[in-house]
């Protein structure tokens, strides 16, 4: 282990001074990554072309560091209109198959949500802008950055002629933004195959909870999606001629979503919390070690109060509590103006974050049942129809796990400082997947700063975290190969 206080060994001192030499030129490839308007949410042929030629040129970067790649077809995808679109290839990539090393597989995404310069972006988002020493476009941070720092590390290490400390392989998608489309099929064709060398797993698609000090991950909420449509008639009515004989679909709609949770944001389905794992003195002392300014957390939200007061309670709730958020209603009036609608189908839209141990399926029912019993007591005599759209396990590791270990190590060597230990509010389906599909064990290594806004305008990583971020991979392979 090196200690920020102790030298570096010579050959992770020259990856370091290599990396920071070539800093501008992995700028310039972040810049030709971000030019690619690889939007995977947006089901149009431009953008799938867009994205398959994403995948061409990071399959092509991988070759000339001289990994076996696979790019594997995924065949296509059946959109609700009826359309059908090709999903883009899965790079399957291995540098290395040294039986004594270590074998580390890196999951990542490169392709991006929705950017549109007139939502309210200061630059063109597919064009990398430098400002201050941030890096706006989209993608930037979430994921295309992680994902090349992780290739810079490699090829720095190539570059100097040195022996790779860890052999590594590649799982890089390109619809994890539309759900991950077809990957979890491919995952278990491939776990005896591709994934049977792999000892660790590596994913670097979330944040640090702060703007300057590093974070590692080691669980995620799940999430539960559902739908409650209230159907009278599939055309809207006028108001002036049908209001007042009616039982109005909104009216249902709004009573419905009315009843989920209280003005505390607690939870009011029967039975929600039955399973959440119980709170222990141990747990809130890992709260209460994490360096959170919640002042400035609230100011840089720009919110006026938060639901809880302190530090513990509010991670306790993005972390290990469930949240019901409502989404949106489907076929009601949203526009400008005063228009005299009774809309005659509306569907509401909200989900539950899940924490361990709560199970999908009995969230399900649960849900079902109270919206049933609440409609019900309405006496309505409209249709109500209930529905889970997604339903996503949450995912959580031990962090006493060899890789815990190396990460920390590496992040204090770069960084001189002990990582916070985080979980993270949302969900990134592929660790559970790993898990439970290919049994091996996943860190989660974050580079980007809690500012990044990522899914948001203006999306940035600043170069400071793109290159000691780098940095902080090449030491853990390192560190990997001695705890191995
Ligand atoms: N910081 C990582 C964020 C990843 C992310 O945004 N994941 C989505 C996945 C999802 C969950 N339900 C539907 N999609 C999220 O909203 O958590
Ligand atoms: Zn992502
Ligand atoms: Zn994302």
């Amino acid at each position: 282990m090196f200690s920020s206080s102790s030298p570096l060994p010579a050959p992770l001192e020259k990856v370091f001074q290599y990396i920071d030499l070539h800093q501008d030129e992995f700028v310039q490839m972040l810049k030709e990554w971000v030019a690619i308007e690889s939007d995977s949410v947006q089901p149009v042929p431009h953008f799938r072309q867009e994205l398959f030629r994403m995948m061409a040129v990071a399959a092509d970067m991988l070759q000339r560091l001289g990994a076996h790649v696979a790019s594997v077809d995924m065949g296509s995808q059946q959109l609700p209109d009826g359309q059908s679109l090709p999903i883009p290839p899965v790079i399957l990539a291995e540098l290395g198959n040294d039986p004594t090393k270590a074998t580390v597989c890196f999951y990542g995404h490169l392709d991006v949500q929705p950017a549109d310069r007139a939502d309210g972006w200061l630059t063109d988002p597919y064009m990398l802008t430098e400002v201050d020493g941030k890096l706006y476009g989209r993608g930037a941070t979430d994921n295309k950055g992680p994902v090349l720092a992780w290739i810079h590390a490699v090829s720095a290490f190539r570059a100097l002629e040195r022996d790779l400390p860890v052999n590594i392989k590649f799982i890089i998608e390109g619809m994890e933004e539309a759900g991950s489309v077809a990957l979890e099929e491919l995952m278990e064709k491939e776990k005896d195959r591709f994934f049977s060398g792999v000892d660790y797993i590596v994913i670097s698609d979330n944040l640090w909870i702060s703007q300057r000090k590093p974070a590692i991950t080691y669980g995620t909420r799940g999430n539960s999606y559902f739908t409650v449509e209230v159907k009278c008639r599939d055309q809207d009515f006028h108001s002036g001629t049908f209001g007042g004989i009616l039982h109005e679909p909104m009216a249902d709609l709004v009573a419905l979503l009315g009843s989920l949770v209280d003005s505390s944001g607690h939870i009011l389905v029967p039975g929600i919390y039955d399973e959440v794992a119980p709170l222990t003195e141990e747990e809130i002392n890992t709260y209460k070690a994490i360096d959170l300014d919640l002042e400035e957390y609230r100011n840089s939200s720009q919110v006026a109060k938060f639901l809880f007061n302190t530090k513990e309670e509010i991670l306790m709730h993005l972390w290990r509590y469930p949240s019901l958020s409502i989404h949106g209603i489907e076929g009601a009036f949203d526009e400008p103006g005063a228009k005299t609608v009774i809309p005659g189908r509306v569907i509401g839209k909200f989900s539950i974050r899940l924490v361990p141990h709560m199970n999908v399926s009995v969230v399900e029912k649960q849900v079902t049942q109270h919206l049933e019993d609440v409609f019900s007591k309405r006496n309505s005599s409209n249709e109500m129809v209930v529905s889970m759209a997604l339903g996503l396990h949450p995912w959580i590791a031990n962090i006493n796990n060899t890789q815990y270990i190396a990460a920390k190590r590496a992040i204090r060597t770069v960084f001189g400082t002990d990582p916070d230990m985080i979980r993270d509010g949302s969900t990134i389906p592929i660790a559970k997947m790993f898990q439970e599909i290919v049994h091996k064990s996943v860190v989660m290594i974050p580079l980007g700063a809690v500012d990044d806004g990522e899914h948001s305008q203006n999306e940035k990583i600043n170069r400071w975290n793109y290159i000691e971020g780098t940095k902080v991979f090449a030491a853990f392979f390192f560190e990997m190969a001695q705890l191995h």
